[in-house]
């Protein structure tokens, strides 16, 4: 129970509501247990008149009708009882599974890009859907029967003790076996849960990488491949829950076993003390019958809530898993800055944790408020790694990285990110429509305002040219845009945003050398005040930047204008030399 222990922040905020249920559950019983007495008084009646005590039929039939009346009545109320019972707690356990999702999606935003590398997204679904769900089964169902098996074995053991105290005696022995077995079972139910939400887990991870990937898939014909790894997965997932099903299945005829011993010892011992005379009437014996069947289903429910609270503990302890994890880049001032986009790489190294990789090695280069720095560099150069150490996705190792002569590190996490627009390698568009992805860069812009960011990133003709223009809904991933279009609206996005720094990653890589020609001009333009870190492949993105570097394996190689780099011998000339060939052909 040491997981579960993380929701009783919860229980204790939902208490009063709680102790209302608790109160009705105690009342719903009491009612329910009243038609025992009435049919054992009921009993005593015909007895009597059977052996001549009563002679006038008419006596008993106004008493079975009174008791048949108040019967009814009882098991009414009873019912509208157990009706509010259930209100309440499993509208609680609903409240409590909205705040846990919460929780565990807002601590999801907070961690660090290297958590999500880490892990894999089918499995932090899984978390967040199938484990809360299971969870929600304990903080409701399992909660309230626990409380109605409680209040029913109270209740009904006060009216035994009541009625035949020794009787009751004989009547509980077989509940320490019980206890035992469950406790045996319970252990069994835990491991084999945790195995079944770990293959769940791989399943739900492989549908999903399987359908973003379908395209790939499809075009390499790998449906059967995929199919097979599927049905093993799927297979594995099945004899797993399998296991787990049969060790569930002990619990309700082990339950029916032991209430139906209990039943004989009624009779039993029952019989032979009504024999000695030590129990006067027969009505005791018909109300304790009734009695241990009324234990029967709280008493079998231990088991079922049992394998829940078992496979709830299994599910918090993934979410817990999770939820202890600390982002590892964190804010480390309260006040906002105020950034005007100047930037200085000080000897920068930057080694990625996963792969160890070292993709800066002691990088230097500034760049002014209002210039443009182009980064020029085979793959895997660490271009795309300079972009992300502005934005602090990551933290550095070696060397210092200052905003406006302030380590980036000091300065105000959501200033910093506020005063960016990042237009990353691969432009990811939401599945909703070309408006909302646009003004995702400014939530309350004004459609001229989304139209002129359009207009700037040279996409607004192809978004007019759709026949719901700007309304238009991409699907996953934006895939009902070309490449080049998705990296427009992408630009647009940033662009609206408005942000002091706009950092562009290979962002024109699927746009034709006309279209890059325009919406650089249209760039140049709105970024004069700004800082503008373009990196690429190509010459042309790069020429007209106030200052170009070249990256070769991590390491600044040359830097300069357009002009000095064309001066003199390296990657660049060789480059300019390629590209200009390339035209000409
Ligand atoms: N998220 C990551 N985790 C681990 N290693 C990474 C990660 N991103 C990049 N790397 C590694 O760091 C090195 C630099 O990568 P980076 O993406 O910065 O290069 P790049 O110059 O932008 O390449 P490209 O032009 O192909 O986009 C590469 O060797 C790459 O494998």
């Amino acid at each position: 129970m040491k997981n579960l222990k993380h929701l009783n922040k919860y229980f204790y905020k939902y208490k009063w509501k709680l102790l209302i249920g608790l109160i009705i559950t105690v009342a719903a019983r009491i009612f329910a247990i009243y038609y025992v007495p009435l049919v054992g008084k009921s009993t005593v009646v015909i007895e009597k008149y059977l052996n001549g005590t009563i002679t006038d039929i008419s006596e008993v039939k106004s008493e079975l009708a009174y008791n048949i009346m108040l019967i009814i009545g009882t098991t009414l109320i009873a019912a509208f009882f157990t009706f509010l019972m259930r209100q309440t707690f499993i509208v609680v356990s609903r409240h409590m599974e909205y705040d846990l999702k919460n929780e565990v999606f807002q601590h999801y935003q907070e961690l660090s890009l290297n958590f999500y590398k880490k892990n894999r997204t089918g499995d932090l679904m899984n978390r967040i859907s199938e484990d809360v769900s299971k969870v929600r089964l304990y903080l409701g169902p399992a909660i309230m029967y626990s409380v109605t098996t409680f209040a029913s074995t109270v209740v009904v053991l006060i009216f035994m003790l009541k009625s035949a105290p020794e009787l009751t005696l004989y009547t509980v022995i077989p509940l320490p076996v019980l206890s035992f077995a469950i406790y045996r079972l319970s252990v069994a139910i835990h491991q084999r849960s945790t195995i079944v939400q770990q293959y769940l887990s791989r399943l739900n991870t492989f549908t999903q990488e399987s359908f973003s990937g379908i395209a790939v898939i499809k075009s390499y014909g790998i449906e059967p491949q995929t199919n097979t790894n599927f049905t093993e997965l799927s297979n594995g997932s099945r004899d797993k829950n399998i296991d787990l099903v049969k060790v569930q299945a002990f619990f309700f005829p082990l339950m029916v076993l032991l209430i139906g011993i209990s039943n004989i010892i009624v009779i039993y011992v029952g019989g032979k003390q009504i024999i000695s005379g030590q129990i006067e009437n027969i009505d005791v014996l018909v109300e304790f019958i009734l009695y241990v069947n009324m234990l029967t289903w709280p008493v079998a429910s231990i088991g079922w809530v049992t394998s829940l609270v078992q496979q709830a503990e299994a599910s918090q302890e993934r979410i817990n898993e999770f939820l202890k994890e600390k982002p590892e880049i964190t804010n480390q001032k309260a006040e906002p800055d105020n950034i005007q986009g100047n930037i200085e790489f000080k000897d920068v190294s930057f080694t990625y944790d996963d792969t160890n990789i070292t993709a800066l090695k002691g990088v230097s280069f500034k760049v002014d408020k209002g210039e443009t720095l182009a980064i020029i560099g085979k793959t895997g150069s660490g271009k795309s790694t300079i972009l992300e150490l502005i934005g602090r996705l990551y933290d550095i190792d070696k060397g210092d990285i200052m905003i406006d002569d302030r380590s980036i590190q000091k300065l105000n996490l959501e200033s910093l990110r506020n005063s960016i627009g990042y237009v990353p390698q691969d432009a990811f568009l939401f599945s909703d429509s070309i408006r909302n992805n646009i003004k995702f860069g400014k939530t309350d812009a004004s459609e001229e305002e989304i139209i002129t960011a359009a207009k700037n990133a040279s996409v607004h003709k192809n978004i007019i040219g759709f026949s719901k223009g700007y309304d238009t809904v991409l699907g996953e991933r934006g895939i009902t845009l070309s490449g080049g279009q998705k990296q427009r609206v992408s630009i647009a996005r940033a662009i609206i945003h408005d942000p002091e720094i706009l950092l562009f990653d290979d962002c024109l890589s699927a746009v034709d050398t006309e279209t890059e020609e325009e919406i650089l001009n249209n760039l140049f333009k709105i970024t004069r005040e700004k800082t503008t870190i373009i990196v690429s492949h190509r010459i042309s993105s790069a020429k007209n930047a106030d200052k170009i570097i070249i990256l070769e394996d991590g390491k600044v190689v040359q830097q300069g204008t357009h002009q000095q780099l064309l001066d003199q011998e390296g990657y660049y000339k060789e480059l300019y030399a390629k590209q200009l060939n390339e035209k000409e052909m």
